[in-house]
């Protein structure tokens, strides 16, 4: 695929004020898809996302028999067809949530299953979810090589029970379990057995998600026990998505601005949820209004030191924040990014000091220490995020061009004229 120009991004030396309404979420959206995919019924999903991401979910279970009509933002799901035989291919682009997910769902059915996905995709961590099947009786043809591309042998059923993994790699290995598992015969009691657990919001939001099904499921931070049962089917709205919310929360953080971000669901289980006691880290303040939440950036940004194990997803624009602030930051608990879109360490220490920035990793995160920065083009690495935090560099920093600014498309289409509209009113 040919790519852009890279793109001068907006630059602004006043406060940014504005509105901005954010498409769904993508952890919910694509959690909702395999749900209606495994349910007793045909499901409603309502606001979902229409990104990259989900439309490579809705590929992925299309070629294992569910069906999936888009009626505007009315969205209807028909479970999947277990019985279906043959050779299936599914693309998972460079979808953590498809490549973790839906694994688990082809061991239900009797298809051969070949997984495969983009080029940095096949560097993605893949091999706990290689194994765990494995160890729950099921075949998987990986050549060894522990990450895709692999093909997943279909024997019309798992069993479950007992199983140990270590998640420390990506919380999605336990969703992906958790996800399937009240069609396992006997329902899976799943123990993390590993050092760290990164994205415990992402399990809960699995575990709630589930139980708002009529799935019985016990928790207990490093153990879960889901019961077999049906799924029920369901018709849900999909909330706004918190963390691609965070780019426009930045907005007001590095122009001193106010942003309000229109329906900031009262209680939830997305990550993003932190971005208003990030908000209030940076000095800023973050305060409802109604259904909607004002962000407002204060006039000197302070430098921060945050544990982000829990939201590691939103460290890309939290660090390209840090680098106007007053004083050096640390961010920590993310040494699980090098396995995301791209290695996010690298990536952001790379780009923040093209532009002249002192940034440096540690093994478990990022240390940033502000300086005068310049134009540069900053590359993107297939990363949404990646993009996300460069412009918001750039909003801060005259001559900064983005390269591949379209990569947003994994999650958020038509990302760059809606952050235009924002950032130029
Ligand atoms: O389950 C999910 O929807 C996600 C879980 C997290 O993955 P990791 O635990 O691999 O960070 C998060 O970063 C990712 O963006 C989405
Ligand atoms: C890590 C991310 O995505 P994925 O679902 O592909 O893991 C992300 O969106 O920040």
């Amino acid at each position: 695929m040919t790519e852009p120009l890279p793109w001068l991004a907006p630059h602004r030396d006043s406060p940014v004020v504005g509105r901005v309404i954010v498409p769904g979420s993508k952890s919910l959206t694509n959690r909702a898809l395999v749900l209606a995919a495994v349910a007793d019924g045909p499901s409603t999903l309502r606001r979902a996302l229409g990104s990259r991401d989900t439309s490579l979910m809705i590929g992925a279970l299309t070629a294992l028999g569910a069906e999936v009509t888009r009626d505007g933002l009315e969205w209807t799901v028909r479970p999947l067809d277990t019985g279906r035989t043959g050779a299936v291919a599914v693309d998972c682009g460079l979808a953590g949530t498809v490549m973790r997910f839906v694994p688990a769902l082809a061991a239900l059915g009797r298809a051969r299953v070949t997984f495969d996905g983009d080029e940095r995709a096949r560097e993605r961590p893949m091999a706990t979810t290689i194994g765990s099947l494995r160890r729950l009786g099921v075949e998987v043809d990986d050549r060894g090589a522990g990450s895709l591309p692999f093909t997943v042998h279909g024997q019309g059923g798992v069993r479950g029970g007992r199983l140990e993994i270590d998640a420390s790699a990506s919380s999605q290995f336990v969703s992906a379990l958790l996800l399937a598992a009240p069609r396992f015969v006997e329902g899976l009691d799943l123990h993390h057995t590993g050092d760290t657990l990164p994205s415990a919001p992402h399990i809960a939001m699995t575990v709630a998600q589930l139980r708002d099904r009529g799935v019985v499921v016990h928790d207990d931070v490093t153990r879960w026990r889901v019961e077999p049962g049906p799924v029920a089917a369901t018709d849900l709205e999909i909330e706004p998505d918190l963390s691609n919310a965070g780019v426009f929360v930045a907005a007001a953080l590095v122009t001193a601005g106010e942003v309000t971000v229109r329906h900031w669901p009262a209680a939830t289980d997305q990550a993003g949820d932190a971005w208003r006691t990030i908000t209030e880290a940076f000095g800023g303040t973050a305060h409802r209004e109604g259904d909607d939440v004002v962000f407002t950036g204060p006039d000197r940004l302070a430098g921060v030191d945050l544990d982000l194990r829990d939201v590691g997803e939103l460290a890309p624009v939290v660090a390209a924040v840090a680098a106007f602030a007053d004083r050096p930051s640390t961010l920590r608990g993310i040494a699980h990014l090098r396995g995301h879109e791209t290695d996010r360490l690298a990536a952001l220490a790379t780009e923040i000091n093209r532009l002249g920035g002192d940034v440096s990793e540690t093994p478990d995160g990022l240390e940033i220490r502000p300086r005068p920065l310049h134009g540069d083009v900053v590359r993107t690495y297939h990363d949404h995020r990646m993009a996300h935090a460069a412009v918001v560099l750039a909003l801060r920093v005259p001559d900064v061009f983005v390269e591949n600014v379209v990569t947003t498309v994994k999650t958020y289409p038509n990302f760059a004229p809606v952050w235009e509209r924002l950032v130029t009113a």
